[in-house]
């Protein structure tokens, strides 16, 4: 694990867990004789002084060692708008500031760890514009920012899956590889040490975070209480309602975009109107300059000429278009896409929950176990490895795995690798036609449930043997077929069968229907019909 020079592992630190790697991340001993802060990481206070060196930036808020008596890179940013004023010390040293990559500065000589928020400083909003400030501040690692939770004496708590990532080089390939770019919504679940979402803001991005760890939430929320573009949550993102709060973000987002189309409208209608008074106020100025200078008697202006009437019915339509282009789109909703490095106890609730919004989520990109990710992205039936869950996977998405990541980049380290997945989601009308959704997911659980018997046995609860065997043979599968030997549009293809042999039987029954009845099922239907029986050959 590359650790910053001055972050050596600590000899005596519990939290360097069982690998004994140096992951911890805690400073040496030397920085740590120095005067421990009162808290190393304070809620970020706002100074308009500018009095920091390079060294004192290092420091949290409230450090009696530090210079300035606060947080240096504070007091450097100077405040966003509306929240002080900078002298003109700082507008110079804003100005002056180079542009280099944003990359923690390592410096010489005894350092504090860190203090958290490297760079939500004021001034530094991407809204501000203001980037030059923002880059040339010290950005703490991942790994000082895990040192950090240390130094306060706050433990990684097991029963919440706290391995933290370390590695910034890997949270900014995860970054890249979900494609977040400015204006992006997302959703991180379990925001931690804010170690992922402080790429996702420096990406650009609006992220809502969830945050089950109360302390850890508190921590983040007086971090990042100043940065618009964060929203936090504190709860269990399996009970909170993730439908709701992305729905929000949506509805939000999209009123901030039509409000901002508005002003743009504003401001382009008032553009024309001052040229064209302008130009009214001293009408064909320049088309009769020359005549001026040649003639002492400006030639008399000519009659304004009719406007042309549309040549044609063609003309007419061709302005209609002209000004349909010229009236801005209204914004169409974004869909949010799910960027996390997931407790691994919750994945599977969080893709159950999260696989069927199409409609509102684009794609999830998460950190899992590196067997689950396997797993989850298999696409071939046959194996041992394929379950409901695949099944499931292959109906809402295009699941796909992105790449491993060593345990040993996490700490605590935990027992597996991990790895990023990537989840396409489909919008509902993308997905396979099926009679019910519902009824296609019961089908292959139950079918699943005992993945050594035959279907026709596992299925007996939701389906009489002899049914099955006949929706099999009709689908032109094996009638001895088990679940794991199916494919999704096989399964797909049973349960339209299904389906058909459980209504025929119904109007076996009931006898034949009214031709109006008829009429109505074939218009709430809308056309949408399953594919024929015998469509889905065995493989
Ligand atoms: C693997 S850590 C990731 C932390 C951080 N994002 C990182 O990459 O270092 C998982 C995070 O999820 C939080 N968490 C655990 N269970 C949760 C739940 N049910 N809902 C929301 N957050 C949860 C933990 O407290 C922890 O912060």
């Amino acid at each position: 694990m590359p650790l910053p020079a001055q972050l050596l592992q600590h000899p005596r630190c519990p939290a360097a867990g069982p690998s004994g790697r140096g992951v911890c991340g805690h400073t040496t001993a030397r920085a740590r004789s120095r005067p421990r802060h009162a808290g190393a990481w304070r809620p970020r206070e706002v100074s308009t002084t500018s009095t920091t060196t390079p060294r004192a930036s290092r420091h949290g808020g409230g450090c009696s060692s530090s210079s300035g008596g606060g947080r240096g890179v504070r007091s450097r940013s100077g405040p966003r708008t509306g929240r002080g004023s900078s002298g003109p010390s700082q507008q110079q040293e804003r100005r002056t500031a180079p542009a280099v990559p944003v990359t923690p500065v390592i410096e010489e000589g005894p350092v504090e760890v860190p203090a958290l928020g490297w760079m939500w400083q004021a001034g530094s909003s991407s809204s501000s514009g203001d980037k030059g400030d923002a880059l040339s501040r010290p950005m703490p690692t991942a790994a000082a920012t895990v040192a950090n939770l240390y130094e306060d004496r706050i433990k990684a708590k097991k029963s919440l899956g706290q391995n933290f990532m370390m590695d910034d080089t890997i949270l900014r390939d995860i970054v890249a590889a979900a494609g977040v770019g400015p204006g992006d919504l997302v959703l991180e679940v379990g925001p931690g040490t804010g170690n992922l979402t402080k790429h996702l803001l420096s990406a650009g991005a609006r992220v809502t975070a969830v945050e089950k760890d109360d302390t850890l939430y508190g921590r983040l929320g007086q971090e990042y209480a100043h940065v618009p573009e964060l929203e936090l949550v504190n709860g269990d993102a399996v009970k909170v309602g993730l439908e709701d709060i992305i729905r929000h973000m949506v509805e939000q987002d999209l009123r901030a975009q039509k409000q901002q189309q508005q002003q743009q409208l504003g401001q382009a209608q008032q553009q024309p109107t001052s040229s064209v008074s302008s130009s009214s106020s001293s009408p064909s100025a320049t088309s009769f300059e020359p005549d001026a200078a040649s003639s002492p008697a400006p030639p008399a202006a000519p009659a304004p000429a009719p406007a042309p009437a549309p040549a044609s019915a063609a003309a007419a339509a061709a302005a209609a278009t002209a000004a349909a282009a010229a009236t801005p789109k209204p914004p169409a909703p974004k869909r949010v896409k799910v960027v996390a490095n997931l407790p691994y106890n919750i994945t599977k609730d969080l893709l159950q929950l999260l696989l069927p919004l199409g409609d509102l989520v684009s794609d999830l990109h998460i950190m899992i176990q590196h067997e689950a990710g396997e797993r989850l992205t298999e696409r071939t039936p046959g194996g041992r490895e394929w379950r409901a869950a695949n099944i499931r996977t292959l109906f809402y998405c295009r699941p796909k795995y992105r790449f491993r990541i060593s345990r040993f980049k996490y700490d605590p380290v935990p027992g597996v690798d991990g790895a990023l997945v990537t989840f396409a989601l489909r919008p509902p009308a993308a997905r396979p036609v099926v009679p019910s959704e519902q009824g296609l997911l019961e089908l292959v659980d139950k079918a699943f449930s005992e993945r050594r018997k035959k279907m026709r046995n596992s299925l007996t609860p939701l389906y009489g043997s002899q049914e099955v065997e006949t929706a099999l043979a009709a689908c032109g599968l094996n009638v001895d077929a088990r679940a794991q030997d199916l494919t999704l549009e096989q399964f797909v293809a049973l349960s339209w069968q299904l389906h058909r042999q459980r209504v025929g039987e119904l109007l076996a029954v009931r006898g034949p229907r009214r031709p109006e009845a008829k009429a109505a099922d074939a218009e709430a239907g809308g056309g949408r019909r399953g594919p024929k029986a015998g469509s889905a050959r065995s493989k």
